[in-house]
């Protein structure tokens, strides 16, 4: 992940096949280490007299099994046991005196996070240092389980009986991780996971808005929302794999929508929609409690990219908004390139639409609660 730049779930299907118990530990390490990598560097560079490079083997492995020390309490000589074998014929003697001298010591069990030392200085910037403090608390805190229902009122009494909290119209938040299949009400299709963050641009749509195009659909989170609000949605993806997933999350859920198959750069909707919400292709910086490889993949190169097709597509989603209707965007970044920056740019650069809400959500927020990912979304009405 840190040398390619891929997600934790396509590194995990290009790795050996491992049985799920070693699978689900392997992502543990993983996961653990990448919510930590400053603090292990320094625990590392402490105990070496040579700065070991960024990208060397030796640095990676030391990496490994400290997070499982500090993290996952793993015993030492497990670790060791681990961690030996992946540098043999290698710098195993230094990777065996440095594991050695740090075990010895005492290492922090503290369970501090730390966010890649770059995207500290650019969300600084950004959002300011107490936005910065919170997110490093949340990357090491285990997100709550949030679930949004069809119904308002098997929400509530869902909230009831599993002992959650309504934090949110038609949203129920449990404060532990639970297997979601054997939660009351799966199989009956009342509930889908959603982060209370990405609940709020389906909000936005007005009440009214009969027709409704959700343009970036897949895996259907939204989707889902905006049917069971009672409006008829087209939804809308270029990736057939990712829409598969689409249709089988309405089929549990009980709802429909039109699915086309298409890049919103080619659509070309025989009639405009009352609404439509484009929730863009980003960095999902936002998400990073859930996927802190997000931190190490969101270079500003990337971001910079992903800003100039979030343009091109919000120009494109513009044009099938009928005149009084309303164009929702959304990224679940916390990058205000991706965010402020490309609904001031496309309000600056054309007339015929007017912002009307907008709502930037940073880590800290609800931080009692569980916290929410970091968000961006606005509303923007089609003058008539
Ligand atoms: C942020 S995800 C959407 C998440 C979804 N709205 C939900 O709530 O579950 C972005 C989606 O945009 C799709 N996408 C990216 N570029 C696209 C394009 N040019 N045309 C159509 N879909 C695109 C991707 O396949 C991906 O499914």
């Amino acid at each position: 992940m840190l040398r390619g730049g891929q997600t934790m779930e396509s590194a995990a299907q290009g790795g050996p096949r491992l049985a799920p118990a070693d699978q689900a530990l392997a992502l543990a390490i993983a996961g653990e280490t990448l919510r930590r990598v400053p603090l292990l560097d320094r625990l590392i560079d402490g105990a070496t007299r040579q700065a070991l490079p960024e990208d060397s083997k030796a640095r990676m492995v030391l990496r490994l099994a400290l997070a499982q020390r500090v993290a996952l309490h793993v015993p030492d000589h497990a670790l060791v046991a681990t961690a030996l074998p992946l540098v043999e014929g290698g710098p195993r003697r230094l990777v065996h005196g440095v594991l050695g001298t740090l075990l010895r010591g005492s290492l922090p069990d503290a369970d501090l996070g730390a966010l890649p030392v770059e995207v500290a200085e650019r969300w600084t910037k950004a959002w300011g240092e107490a936005a910065v403090a919170a997110a490093a608390r949340a990357i090491v805190r285990r997100p709550p389980l949030d679930l949004s229902f069809k119904d308002d009122a098997a929400a509530k009494a869902f909230a009831e009986a599993e002992g959650g909290v309504v934090v949110a119209e038609r949203h129920v938040r449990l404060a532990d991780s639970r297997a979601v299949t054997g939660l009351p009400g799966f199989e009956a299709g009342d509930w889908w996971v959603q982060d209370l963050s990405s609940t709020l641009p389906a909000r936005m749509i007005p009440a009214d808005a009969t027709r409704v195009l959700d343009a970036c659909a897949a895996p259907g989170g939204k989707t889902l929302q905006i049917a069971a609000a009672g409006h008829e949605v087209t939804a809308l993806d270029r990736s057939e794999s990712r829409l598969a997933r689409l249709r089988a999350n309405l089929h549990r859920i009980k709802l429909g929508a039109t699915i086309v198959t298409e890049d919103v750069l080619a659509f070309a909707p025989a009639e405009p929609f009352d609404a439509v919400l484009l929730d863009a292709p980003c960095s999902a910086t936002g998400t990073f409690r859930r996927h802190p490889e997000v931190l190490f993949r969101a270079s500003p190169r990337i971001i910079a990219e992903s800003a100039e097709l979030q343009g091109r597509l919000l120009e494109a989603s513009a044009a099938w908004v009928r005149p009084g209707g309303s164009l929702v965007y959304a990224v679940c970044s916390l990058e205000p390139e991706e965010g402020e920056d490309r609904i001031a740019a496309f309000l600056a650069a054309r007339t015929g639409f007017a912002l009307a809400e907008q709502r930037r959500v940073l880590p800290g927020e609800r931080e009692e609660e569980g916290g929410m990912d970091g968000f961006f979304t606005a509303r923007l009405v089609r003058q008539g």
